[in-house]
């Protein structure tokens, strides 16, 4: 069983560096293509889709997309109108499948209003569904049958979490704050495949703060800006925070804003013994994990084993 973690002396958390952890997957995935691509001739093929003019998702995209190439992967990004229609979407998915040089298929969410995006992730072939979202994905993590693709933004927290805390997680408490698809159920089921006694709370929970206070690894991924309060955490305890919430910030001047967590970073960093920042602690894990996953789609795609990366 391991250990929970204790306070530190200074009573000031550590600092989970989501860069620093991210540049070395990224520098072992870059290793492991090489290798891919010396013994086979296959480049992972990578394309993201994106609908729409949102801010923060042409920003995400973009990202990906660099990463991407700097990787030396094939690299395409489709850009449609918000207008476009399900039917359109389920075609290009449809090509996308058939593509051999594309092993990994990610669409951009959240997707305009006229279009079902559980009907586009169920069209994605498993195989290539790099985030990690297509029901017989959700599956296979939840069952242990078969190799799941394991959603990015949960798999990144697991790795900050195992360097943080050392790999035998085992009978730790872990409470979840959020019952996403895309973060909370699946972070709930990593933990639970690590042994943690794992709580999903959420909006509806009673007494929320008496329940995270249980909690020697707090998963904050509620989608409310700084929610999870210091008198919530417990002494000691490890803290991730998933949100990505933008705040107005006048002090840097007028109309500028500031990105925040779902946490009250400075509140949990005087009680925890570690803790994400935002910007800088989750956020780089997620494009990170996304090119471990479109590795592991070209190397799974071959009959080859999927190279540990975390
Ligand atoms: N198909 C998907 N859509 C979305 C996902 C996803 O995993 N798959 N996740 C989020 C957005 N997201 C990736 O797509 C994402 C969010 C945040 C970051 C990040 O690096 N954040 C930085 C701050 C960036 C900034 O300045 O705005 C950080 O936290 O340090 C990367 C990716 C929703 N959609």
């Amino acid at each position: 069983m391991a250990n929970a973690p204790s306070s530190s002396a200074s009573g000031i958390a550590a600092t989970i560096d989501g860069r620093a952890v991210s540049a070395r997957v990224i520098e072992r995935i870059a290793f492991e293509t090489r290798r891919l691509t010396d013994e086979t001739g296959v480049v992972p093929g990578l394309a993201v889709v994106l609908v729409g003019d949102d801010p923060a998702s042409q920003v995400y995209v973009g990202a990906k997309g660099r990463k991407a190439d700097e990787l030396g992967f094939v690299s395409v990004q489709h850009t449609l109108p918000a207008d476009t229609s399900e039917e359109a979407m389920l075609r290009l998915v449809g090509e996308l499948n058939d593509d051999p040089a594309i092993h990994g298929i990610l669409v951009q969410l959240p997707l305009p209003a006229q279009i079902d995006k559980n009907r586009v992730i169920e069209a994605i072939r498993p195989e290539k569904d790099v985030d990690g979202f297509h029901p017989i994905n959700v599956g296979r993590l939840a069952s242990g049958a078969g190799e799941a693709m394991v959603p990015c933004t949960p798999a990144g927290c697991m790795i900050l979490l195992r360097d943080t805390l050392g790999d035998d997680l085992g009978g730790l408490e872990a409470v979840v704050v959020g019952r996403s698809n895309l973060v909370g159920k699946p972070v709930a089921q990593l933990l639970l495949n690590e042994n943690c006694t794992v709580t999903i709370a959420h909006s509806r929970t009673r007494d929320l703060p008496a329940v995270v206070r249980r909690a020697d690894i707090v998963v904050a991924a509620v989608g409310r800006q700084e929610m999870v309060r210091g008198d919530w955490i417990k002494p000691g305890a490890t803290v991730i925070d998933v949100g990505v919430n933008r705040i107005p910030a006048p002090e840097k001047g007028e109309g500028k804003t500031r990105l925040v967590g779902d946490v009250a970073f400075a509140e949990a960093a005087a009680v925890a013994s570690a803790i994400t920042p935002v910007p800088g602690g989750v956020g780089p894990m997620t494009i990170a994990l996304l090119m471990a996953n479109t590795l592991k789609a070209a190397c799974l795609s071959l009959g080859r084993p999927s190279p540990k990366l975390g």
